[in-house]
């Protein structure tokens, strides 16, 4: 039975009605220049008053001007990080159909997407497959095989790694060291595995498309493949070369808001490769739903919101326009 997703079969009006001038004027074929990104090492926190504060400036300075930054010696086993994938692997390898089951691992429905139900030309169909879990369903989620127990041990590393990032960066900006502790626990965030299948027209389509992150922060692993892109201050779209020792730290939408703008959420793609697959993990580090997001200084560039409404409102924005739209909702 086929593992691949059925995507030429699913969105056939779409490849059939691009037409040869849109293919080749999709913007793939630019050469990106490689960018190694701001490179952290935590074990600096523990040396002493100086380097620790110059470690936090560091996260502070790559947070404010990149929005990206890669850290080492961050605590998480690289024996956990090879296990969680070994295990993405294999979910990822089930048939297609078992895949779509509607209780599969018996998890909430739509856990499991792939493609983009909602695109309308090959700009905005993501040539990848996705399975999302939101860690208050991690309890009744099956074991299969280990997934579960290693999403579970993995989640709980990354909830601290998460709170400690997020603590630093929100007491360079006066707020309280508890707001995390108080908005967020280890279920209110998510991990997303994603799976990106070679595509046979990697000129023509994203593995993902264009978007910003919708948490305070996301702690991303990748493979040596690469393909990730995110847009620099320039507007340009540049390359982020992998590093294999490395975790990748994302700003998200929420601390963009609650640093007024100060820490930036950057737009980020994955580009799809012809010849490999490629694995990444996201986890989404996420408040409950009813905590309302302030700008921690005045004037605020945004209005106020929760997290649930911020949810809302870009699912009602994707049905209607395609696109998540995101903070430039709530300007002021
Ligand atoms: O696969 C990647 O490198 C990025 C994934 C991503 O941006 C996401 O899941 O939000
Ligand atoms: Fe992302």
């Amino acid at each position: 039975m086929a593992v691949e997703p059925p995507f030429f079969e699913k969105y056939k009006a779409i490849f059939q009605s691009s037409d040869r001038d849109e293919k080749q004027k999709f913007p793939m074929v630019e050469v990106f220049e490689e960018l190694e990104l701001p490179l952290i090492d935590l074990s600096h926190l523990n040396l002493g008053p100086f380097e620790r504060q110059k470690c936090i400036q560091q996260m502070v300075q790559a947070a404010s001007e990149w929005g990206f930054f890669s850290i080492v010696n961050h605590g998480i086993p690289q024996e956990l990080l090879d296990r969680l994938k070994y295990e993405q692997v294999k979910v990822f390898q089930q048939p297609f159909e078992k895949k779509t089951e509607k209780n599969f691992l018996n998890l909430s429905a739509h856990s499991y997407r792939w493609g983009n139900p909602l695109a309308t030309s090959l700009r905005n169909l993501s040539w990848s497959e996705a399975l999302h879990i939101s860690l208050k369903d991690i309890s009744k989620m099956d074991e299969y095989n280990k997934l579960r127990s290693t999403i579970e041990e993995y989640a709980a590393k990354a909830n601290i790694l998460a709170q400690r990032l997020a603590e630093y960066l929100a007491k360079h900006l006066g707020i309280k060291p508890s707001y995390f502790q108080e908005n967020c626990s280890p279920s209110s965030s998510s991990l997303r595995m994603n799976r990106y299948p070679p595509c046979p027209y990697p000129s023509m389509m994203f593995g993902i498309i264009p978007h910003t992150d919708t948490d305070f922060l996301t702690i991303l692993s990748q493979d040596l493949v690469g393909g990730l892109q995110l847009m620099n201050r320039n507007g340009r779209w540049v390359s982020v070369k992998p590093n294999p020792n490395a975790l990748l730290i994302t700003i998200g939408d929420l601390f963009q808001a609650l640093s007024n703008g100060i820490y930036k959420s950057i737009a980020h793609r994955v580009v799809a490769k012809q010849e490999v697959e490629r694995y990444s993990a996201a986890y989404f580090y996420c408040p409950t739903n009813e905590t309302v997001i302030e700008s921690c200084s005045k004037p605020s560039l945004y209005r106020n919101f929760s997290f649930k409404e911020y949810r809302e409102q870009i699912e009602r924005d994707l049905k209607a326009t395609g696109d998540k739209v995101g903070l430039t909702r709530f300007l002021l």
